[in-house]
């Protein structure tokens, strides 16, 4: 059975449709991306799942409850990250620790959680006087201080740098790994590329697209580019021959090469029967952002 089961959820605010028709069910152990562009409706979609928001319509299931009838036993169940925390900035992270496990049935163990977290050096520090990241770090490690069996993530790195962005996913990785099914909203193309293995992609208020990223990328774009020096001139003609091939442009001392299936390897082994080596030789695919564009219409940010 699905962890979580979003069946054509409405949610209105006033005469602003903020979620016109979403569906999506989460398995236990995924990590399942909710991403749209800006205004999509995907907070407002997280929040019904938590239980924050009352839906207009549509059907509702998380951990086999209703998030609202039984907010109460889900919010042992369900850890939140709550954006743009505004903790209290005296108290320690070990004092806010202290005070979230104390909410919770089976608190984590604070000392793990720490360590996983890189926060065992500022047990005793005040939230104030953490780094940015330290206090995003932080936010997760509240999510997860009550051994949730779900984690509902909302931009889990944005405003950290790349390296703590790194970081973060290798850590959201090992949660997941404890078990912990994790559903995540995210602007990034590429946290979702790396962490997600399904998205949701959203506009206006609709799925409009639902696969692992592969998929995605695949379902709109197979187009693959070949850079490369020939060691020898060649006769484009003779590589716009294979079935694999679009497109044969030269580019200066190079040939670009823009075809779908297997035209690497197309390529590569018709210039072995011509005799002639391929220098530089450079793949590009199509990413989550070329999907991205064709299925919104929106620059990813
Ligand atoms: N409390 C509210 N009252 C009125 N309109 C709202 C409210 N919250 C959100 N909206 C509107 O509903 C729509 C969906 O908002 P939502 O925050 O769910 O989108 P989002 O995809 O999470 O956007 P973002 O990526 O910018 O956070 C937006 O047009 C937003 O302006």
């Amino acid at each position: 059975m699905p962890v979580i089961e979003v069946g054509h959820l409405h949610k209105r605010y006033g005469e602003k449709v903020a979620v016109e028709d979403v569906s999506f069910d989460v398995e236990r152990g995924e990590i399942f991306g909710i991403l749209g562009p800006n205004g999509a409706g995907k907070t407002t979609t997280v929040e019904c799942v938590e239980g924050l928001r009352v839906p207009d319509g549509g059907t509702l299931s998380v951990l086999g409850l209703d998030p609202r009838r039984d907010r109460a036993e889900l919010r042992q169940r369900v850890g939140v990250q709550l954006q743009e925390s505004r903790l209290q900035d005296k108290l320690r992270v070990g004092e806010l620790l202290d005070l979230y496990a104390s909410f919770y049935r089976e608190p984590a163990d604070q000392g793990r959680l720490l360590a996983t977290l890189g926060l065992t050096e500022q047990r005793n520090t005040a939230y104030k006087k953490l780094s940015g990241g330290q206090q995003q770090r932080l936010s997760i490690a509240l999510a997860l201080i009550g051994s949730p069996e779900v984690a509902v993530l909302d931009e889990l790195t944005t405003g950290l740098d790349p390296q703590a962005r790194r970081d973060t996913w290798d850590l959201i990785e090992a949660v997941r790994d404890q078990g912990v099914t994790i559903l995540l909203v995210t602007h990034f193309m590429a946290e979702a590329e790396r962490l997600c293995d399904r998205i949701a992609v959203i506009d206006a208020g609709r799925v409009v697209a639902l696969d692992s990223p592969a998929g995605l990328v695949a379902g709109v774009n197979d187009e693959q580019v070949v850079r490369f020096r020939p060691s020898a001139p060649i006769d484009p003609a003779a590589l716009e021959a294979l079935p694999e091939v679009r497109r044969v442009e030269r580019h200066g001392d190079r040939l670009v090469v823009t075809g779908g299936g297997n035209v690497l390897h197309a390529v590569t082994s018709a210039l072995a029967r011509l005799g002639v080596l391929a220098g530089d030789l450079r793949v590009e695919q199509a990413g989550l952002d070329d999907a991205f564009v064709a299925l919104t219409g929106h620059k990813p940010e």
